[in-house]
């Protein structure tokens, strides 16, 4: 049965794959990313549109309660209802916990934990009013099961979603609202581009070399791409996910760090 989706962070990498996936199953799916992603978000629009289903993009910064509130409003407006959010949007930093200045740790917390918090709650708002129950999911990653170096700030806040996950799930059952979370190992995106670029720096390594070096503890023997997480969205997403609440599963080609 065709769903009204939200999916954040859609512009680009994971969430823009969720959007085409959903879409491609047949649910209508607004997009929502930051205003300065306007045209991206535009693009993601069309393509959605060209499978043949209704789309619309809701630019806001979603660590912004008044413009999470209005996120869901507009998505409502453009499709009626809200049955399925996926809260993706996130940011990276790749930085010793030494050098991490309160500055850092609130814009990290900000947008990986509060913005996660603030889609789930505008979410469960909006599908308790509506009635029916509804699929809250959201963007963890391995690193809220096991941290990795120096990225130890955006660690802390996977680790907040992953108990925000849990918890949303005991309050809203009764509701018939489930809330899951993904937990992808190293998917190949901007983010990844970034994180790389960053560790070659830090351990004097060429760019791509860091994200071999940890390409070879994947035992599937290959990064992530985005499509591989938007797969298992889609499972969460559909009713063979019914009984299935609080969970925040890896999916990282089984990685082993040590
Ligand atoms: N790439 C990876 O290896 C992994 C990614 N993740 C998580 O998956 C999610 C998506 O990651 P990627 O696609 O790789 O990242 P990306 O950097 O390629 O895309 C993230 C998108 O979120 C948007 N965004 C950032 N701040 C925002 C804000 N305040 N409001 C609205 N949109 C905002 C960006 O503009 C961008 O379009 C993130 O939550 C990330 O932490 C988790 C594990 C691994
Ligand atoms: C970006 C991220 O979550 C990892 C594990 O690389």
């Amino acid at each position: 049965m065709s769903k009204n989706v939200l999916v954040t962070g859609a512009a680009r990498g994971i969430g823009k794959a969720i959007a085409l996936r959903l879409a491609a199953d047949g649910h209508d799916v607004a997009v929502n990313d930051i205003a300065a992603q306007e045209t991206e978000l535009e693009t993601v629009v069309k393509e959605i549109r060209g499978l043949g289903r209704r789309s619309a993009a809701v630019t806001a910064d979603v660590s912004d309660p008044a413009a999470v509130t209005a996120m869901v409003a507009e998505t409502v407006t453009a499709l009626g209802a809200l049955d399925v959010m996926v809260a993706n949007a996130g940011i990276a930093q790749v930085l010793p916990l030494l050098e991490v200045t309160p500055e850092d740790w609130d814009r990290m917390l900000a947008i990986n934990a509060r913005g996660i918090f603030l889609c789930y709650q505008a979410a469960a708002k909006q599908m308790i009013a509506q009635g029916g129950g509804g699929k809250i999911i959201g963007a963890a990653s391995i690193v809220a099961h096991r941290p990795f170096a120096l990225l130890g700030h955006y660690s802390a806040s996977k680790w907040a979603v992953r108990g925000l996950t849990q918890a949303a799930a005991m309050e809203w059952a009764e509701h018939g609202i489930t809330v899951n979370a993904y937990c992808p190992g190293i998917v190949g995106t901007a983010m990844w581009d970034l994180i790389d670029e960053k560790l070659a720096e830090s351990e004097g390594l060429r760019k791509g070399q860091a994200i071999e070096k940890y390409s070879n503890l994947i035992h599937l023997g290959r990064v992530s791409v985005p499509e591989d997480v938007a797969s298992y969205v889609s499972y969460l997403a559909s009713p063979d996910s019914d009984y299935m609440t609080g969970q925040s599963v890896m999916i990282d080609g089984g990685i082993q760090f040590a």
